[in-house]
């Protein structure tokens, strides 16, 4: 049995002191076309791309795999598991955001799924970064609210948002992530980041329908610690280097504030 690791829990934490915002892309095994992988990968590197979250809320062609190695092949960036399901789990990642969606009633995604993988997450001494995920409206149906047959919170009450950001906080959870759902048409508002920000302590990640510099301006300065970008990269890669530009400009400016400069 390998011996626990907190490598990317510290790094999150060091960050989120020091005011340094993450850049997360988001990697669908079933979208992902492995003969431009590779140059995908050095792109999103040369970018300053902090993390590759790898998941989806239903895999069908099964080659996280594949994808994991690809990442450690081409670059030293981490490979996170954003699971929908036990069954996405894979040893080789640097580690797993082990969901719990706290702003449903889905016994099985509150605890059920993390029992079944409980043994094999011990076995593989992949890091846990124990999250809880809330699921906020966001103007049409997404696949992460039908999957998981959970109604999200609403988007105009950033209150009930942070009372339960709050909740799981003081249930242990160590990170909280804020997810409009992949393709959502609206990305989480200003209000509900700050709200929850006011109310928690750990490192916040928000994503969902963040396709322009200005959407992940937004939400870095509510209060956002790491920015998930998937759809919109795939479908303009263009994005990337913008998003990344969003968040270097913010670092920057907490450099200078800071006196780090
Ligand atoms: C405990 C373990 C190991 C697993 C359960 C983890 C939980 C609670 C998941 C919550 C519900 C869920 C289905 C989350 C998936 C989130 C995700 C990876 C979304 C990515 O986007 P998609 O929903 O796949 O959107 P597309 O339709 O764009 O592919
Ligand atoms: O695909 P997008 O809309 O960027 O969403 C990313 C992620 O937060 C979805 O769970
Ligand atoms: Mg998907």
């Amino acid at each position: 049995m390998k011996t626990a690791n907190h490598k990317i829990a510290d790094l999150l934490s060091t960050r989120k002191t020091e005011k340094r915002k993450s850049f997360a892309v988001l990697l669908d095994p079933d979208k992902v076309n492995f003969s431009t992988f590779p140059t995908f990968l050095e792109y999103a590197a040369g970018h300053g791309v902090d993390f590759f979250f790898v998941g989806g809320s239903l895999i069908t062609n099964y080659a996280i795999d594949q994808l994991i190695s690809a990442i450690h092949q081409n670059t030293n960036i981490p490979a996170i598991l954003f699971p929908g399901s036990s069954l996405h789990i894979d040893p080789s990642a640097d580690a797993i955001l082990l969901l719990s969606l706290i702003s449903g009633r889905n016994a099985d995604l509150l605890i059920g799924q993390h029992v079944i993988a409980a043994p094999l997450l011990k076995q593989s001494g992949i890091e846990v970064l124990p999250t809880g995920y809330l699921l906020i409206e966001s103007g049409r149906l997404t696949t992460v609210s039908y999957i998981s047959n959970t109604i999200p919170l609403p988007r105009d009450k950033p209150g009930i948002v942070a009372c339960t950001a709050l909740a799981g906080e003081f249930l242990g959870l160590k990170n909280i992530f804020l997810d409009a759902g992949s393709g959502a048409q609206f990305p989480v508002t200003a209000e509900t980041i700050a709200a929850v920000r006011q109310a928690v302590d750990t490192p916040i990640i928000v994503g969902g329908g963040i396709d322009s510099y200005e959407k992940a301006d937004n939400a870095l300065n509510a209060g956002a610690d790491v920015i998930v970008v998937g759809n919109g990269i795939e479908q303009n890669p263009d994005l990337l280097p913008e998003i990344a530009a969003c968040v270097k400009a913010f670092n920057r400016k907490s450099d200078k504030i800071l006196g780090r400069l």
